[in-house]
């Protein structure tokens, strides 16, 4: 029988495969695809027309007509604005147009749209507001670069008390477009219409708060723009990676679909448990729990489908490691904050196995990250929440973008790191990033973390590279909490939904 060398020649992991579709541009890659637009032959004059139609057909179609007033900024944001006002106006709406600053300060193609606008330009004022108009957010966009105050704000603060409708222009003003921060105050919009692709801050906590609804409207920048970008950011969906998922080859059998050893802790086994009950579901070949001798009972009678096996002592793990079967390692649920838990980190790194280092595995190094980071050469994938990561990279949690923190960390540890949060990112050491938004609060139980790392431990043991496994395993721990769908989920019931998660993700 020769199973055994198909367990050990080293296929090519499967990584992502990206899809122009779900790219995300910052703000200065967006302006990148403006100017590539631009010196394709189209008018920056056409795309502001083209966006400031995109926002008043929207608003055409999902409002009844009303009174509407557009607020405008100083820039382009501001030009679009205006657009937006003279075809509501065209097409019979009452529309009010004011701008923050002057329009003698007006330049380029918010000058020439502001030109096209026959109508009176009012300055911004609160009876603006009487009559509760629909209010068109064209104040800041893209260009935000420090906190709205002033006029602005006061105006944005005006309509939010009296609670009156907006549709932002890009973005809601004060939200950030690249970091999703809030730079002074911003404004809850029911709908946000932005340009060719959305950016980063779209879906962040405040971002996906702040947007509403969000269009992406086509304003004729042609997708070949994006090969001179070369953008290394998506928003995380199933075509990132389902077809990694696939089990094509005809004589698949659980030798091929690699074994995941899960590290087992001493005190709460339940972790290692639940993480190794997922690797398994997720479609691991085996998976085996590596006990102390004090808590092997406890693990063999839990569940009989877990191969228990002893690893007692700094070394043992090392010893297990030796059998080249054991082709991924999970580390950290429950594993405990100790010399045990470091030393089999290392020995896996070591081995040079596929790797997920979660919870303890991660702080257990936090007096010395470079012991970790300098044995990090493999496919290891780092899964901490906030306060693990501001643990292992303390300097690095006062930086404003959650993707650029993770892409810190990657590069600084060479391993690939999940950011987990509402906004999970997951981060890759080339700079290739993935947003997840795909999940539910309900995911904030205990244990739900262990089943995370189960999952993504049971994909990297079937050959998938650290960021596939991480943007594949947060999509599917968030389908399967939708999945359960009802109030009181427990982690245990994650694990009975993985199968559903894993045929939606497939479909
Ligand atoms: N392909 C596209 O994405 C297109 C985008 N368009 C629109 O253009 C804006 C970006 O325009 P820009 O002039 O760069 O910036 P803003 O209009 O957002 O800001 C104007 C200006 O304001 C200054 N500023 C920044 N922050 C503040 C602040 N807190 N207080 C006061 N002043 C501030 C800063 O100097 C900015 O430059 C984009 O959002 C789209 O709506 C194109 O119209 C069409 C194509
Ligand atoms: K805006």
């Amino acid at each position: 029988m020769n199973e055994p060398r198909l367990m050990n020649e080293r296929r090519p992991l499967r990584d992502i495969i990206p899809q122009d579709d779900l790219v995300l541009l910052t703000c200065s890659e967006m302006a990148a695809a403006d100017s590539a637009a631009i010196a394709a032959g189209t008018p920056g004059t056409e795309l502001m027309e083209a966006a400031g139609a995109a926002v008043a057909g929207t608003v055409v179609e999902r409002y009844r007509r009303q009174p509407v007033v557009v607020l405008c900024g100083p820039g382009n944001n501001g030009g679009d604005g205006f657009v937006v006002a003279r075809r509501l106006h065209a097409a019979g709406w009452p529309v009010r147009l004011a701008l923050l600053g002057s329009l003698a300060a007006l330049k380029g193609d918010a000058a020439r749209a502001a030109h096209l606008w026959k109508r009176p330009v009012e300055s911004i004022s609160a009876h603006l507001l009487d009559g509760r108009p629909l209010v068109i957010d064209a104040l800041f966009g893209a260009g935000l670069t420090r906190p709205v105050e002033g006029a602005a704000a006061d105006i944005l603060a005006r309509v939010e008390a009296l609670g009156l409708p907006v549709v932002a222009v890009d973005v809601p003003t004060g939200l950030h477009g690249d970091t999703g921060a809030v730079l002074g105050r911003s404004i809850k919009a029911a709908l946000t219409v932005t340009f060719f692709r959305p950016k980063p801050g779209h879906f962040s906590v405040e971002g996906r708060r702040l947007c509403g609804e969000i269009r992406v409207a086509d304003i004729g920048i042609p997708e070949a723009v994006l090969g001179g970008i070369r953008p290394k950011l998506w928003k995380n969906d199933p075509r990132l990676w389902a077809t990694l998922l696939r089990r094509d080859d005809v004589d698949d059998h659980k030798y091929k679909r690699g074994h995941l050893t899960v590290l087992g802790g001493a005190s709460s086994t339940g972790a290692a448990r639940l993480a190794a009950l997922a690797g398994r579901r997720i479609g691991a070949g085996l998976v085996s729990i590596a006990a102390p001798r004090s808590a092997l009972a406890v693990y063999q009678g839990a569940e009989p489908g877990n191969l228990v096996v002893e690893s007692d002592g700094d070394e043992a793990f090392a010893q297990l490691l030796a059998d080249e079967r054991r082709n991924a390692v999970l580390i950290g649920p429950g594993s405990g904050r100790n010399e045990r838990t470091r030393q089999a980190a290392l020995a896996a790194l070591k081995a040079d196995r596929a790797t997920v280092l979660d919870a303890d595995a991660v702080t257990v190094f936090a007096d010395r990250p470079s012991a970790l980071f300098d044995a990090v050469s493999g496919p290891v994938l780092m899964t901490p929440h906030a306060g693990e990561f501001a643990r292992l990279f303390p300097d690095l949690v006062a930086m404003p973008s959650k993707v650029e923190r993770a892409r810190a960390a990657a590069r600084r540890s060479g391993a690939t790191i999940l950011l987990k949060g509402p906004d999970t990112v997951v981060a890759a050491p080339d700079g290739r990033a993935i947003i997840n938004v795909h999940a539910s609060p309900a995911l904030a139980t205990a244990g739900s973390g262990d089943v995370l790392a189960g999952i993504a431990g049971g994909l990297m043991a079937q050959g998938m590279a650290p960021l596939a496994a991480g943007a594949a395993g947060a999509w599917i721990h968030g389908e399967a909490a939708y999945r359960f769908g009802r109030a009181g989920m427990i982690a245990e019931d994650l694990i009975d939904c993985l199968p559903e998660a894993l045929g939606a993700a497939m479909n």
